[in-house]
């Protein structure tokens, strides 16, 4: 009976993925990947001359099929190399024929997407003369799942799934700084929440600025080693911040001692190459809805605001070798800001842009770094929140979604890592208090009071 059962249910799945009714990540598991294998295999030949993939054969056979009397050879597809499932669609390596190159595949990308009836096709060069072609078969950006298992390393998290079924890691060694912006609703703080919970079980001290008050960053407080929620206090800890630096680089030049016999691998000039025991405990700074440390209404406000975005510029140019890495986050962040924003804005470069509701707004993460991911920012429908496009200063961009981590998970996360929160010395001040605020006093009733009734 049970055999009957599965059965059913095996062909009731099957037809459905036939007739395409729907086509979710377990559909394409257990019958997706094969058909679709099926499909790439019959039709790679034919799909290649029918986008314009193929070259003519060479002249010495050509030559030789004359000679003998045979038929005309057919023009040649690029080498099928390798073919590997994946979780989420297939991934093939190609093998280029002489006179084609990686740019003709990629103009072809959505042709082979259509023609391979699959929901998206990217490439991208591997070496010269092989060309990756990742496709996906259903809309991974849709209901985002992250992989069970996802390779990591020092100081690289990873934090959403690319629409190419890869994953998306922010790497702070390879990208120390980055700047996140979005309209309000876009889904930057779940990003930032996602960043925070996949931090919190590295060896990093967490510093947060979030002049919302707190609320976005004050219930992830038991993982963050200093925390300000308005300009004043973050204008103390930013101070605080460079004089951690000043500490660490007087550290690395001590523990340099160069002399005749030091190999040049061994002459440290960052923390990494520091050993083990000394090494400082590298800093992730956030600052949420930084265009509030920028804006000030008097005087003595401008002068505060000079000093921020003074010491952001700074941690942003000196801040790498000596493990302190930023991560800004805001709506708008171009030079209506005023003096410095554009300054600290070109040292940020990793570039993540949520919906924004103007190109200029685009323009200000991508306009410097990657022209056309500009129009891709823009495009980002309203009604999928957290749907980014990310790109860094090499001009390489994709569409990501980071996971719908709800505040109570990134809590939750925190809490159970929160034995690994450091002690910056020159922070302590700025710990956060895990203590419960005491209540605001209720300005508005809630209930309106009734009228007193008179005589
Ligand atoms: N990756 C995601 N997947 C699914 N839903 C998301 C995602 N990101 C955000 N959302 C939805 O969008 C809503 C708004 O997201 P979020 O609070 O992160 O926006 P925001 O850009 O920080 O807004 P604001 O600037 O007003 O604070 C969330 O409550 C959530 O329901």
């Amino acid at each position: 009976m049970e055999w009957l059962t599965a059965a059913v249910v095996l062909l009731v799945v099957a037809v459905a993925g036939v007739l395409r009714w729907r086509r979710p990540a377990w559909y394409w598991l257990t019958f997706g990947v094969v058909l679709a294998a099926v499909r790439v295999l019959v039709r790679y030949t034919s799909v290649m001359e029918a986008c314009g993939l193929t070259v003519p054969p060479p002249r010495w056979r050509l030559a030789l099929a004359r000679l003998t009397g045979r038929p005309v050879p057919q023009a040649r597809a690029p080498r099928l190399l390798r073919m590997r499932p994946t979780r989420t669609g297939l991934v093939l390596r190609l093998g280029l024929r002489p006179g084609q190159d990686a740019f003709d595949v990629a103009a072809s990308c959505d042709r082979l997407r259509h023609s391979f009836t699959m929901q998206g096709v990217t490439s991208r060069e591997i070496r010269s003369g092989v060309v990756e072609l990742r496709m996906t078969g259903y809309d991974v950006l849709k209901r985002v799942q992250m992989p069970a298992v996802v390779e990591r390393f020092p100081m690289r998290v990873p934090v959403a799934l690319r629409e190419d079924g890869a994953v998306h890691f922010r790497d702070y060694r390879a990208c120390p700084h980055a700047l996140t912006i979005g309209a309000t609703k876009s889904g930057k703080s779940v990003y930032q929440r996602n960043l925070v919970a996949e931090l919190a079980a590295l060896p990093v001290a967490l510093v947060g600025i979030d002049c919302k008050q707190g609320v976005e960053l004050y219930p992830l407080a038991r993982r963050f080693s200093a925390l300000a929620d308005n300009p004043d206090t973050a204008d103390d800890l930013l101070g605080a911040l460079l004089t951690h630096m000043e500490g660490v680089y007087q550290l690395i030049r001590a523990e340099q001692r160069i002399t005749a016999d030091v190999l040049d691998a061994e002459i440290a000039a960052d923390i990494w190459d520091l050993p083990d025991h000394l090494r400082p405990t590298p800093v992730v700074v956030l600052v949420d809805e930084v265009a509030e440390l920028a804006l000030f209404s008097n005087k003595d406000e401008e002068k505060r605001r000079d000093r921020i975005i003074t010491a952001l510029v700074r941690l942003a140019q000196l801040g790498r070798a000596a493990g302190i890495y930023l991560e800004i986050c805001g709506q708008r962040f171009g030079s209506e800001l005023g003096k410095g924003i554009t300054m600290l804005r070109a040292q940020l470069t990793g570039r993540t842009a949520h919906r924004v509701n103007d190109e200029t707004s685009a323009n200000m993460a991508f306009g410097d770094i990657a022209p056309d991911a500009v129009l891709a920012a823009i495009q980002i429908p309203t009604d999928t929140p957290g749907i980014a496009v990310a790109g860094d200063a090499t001009g390489g961009w994709h569409r990501i979604r980071a996971p719908h981590t709800t505040l109570r998970q990134a809590v939750n996360a925190c809490n159970r890592h929160a034995h690994l929160t450091p002690v910056l010395p020159g922070l302590d001040a700025f710990r956060p208090s895990v203590a419960p605020p005491a209540r605001p006093p209720v300005v508005f009733p809630a209930q309106p009071v009734e009228a007193p009734t008179t005589a």
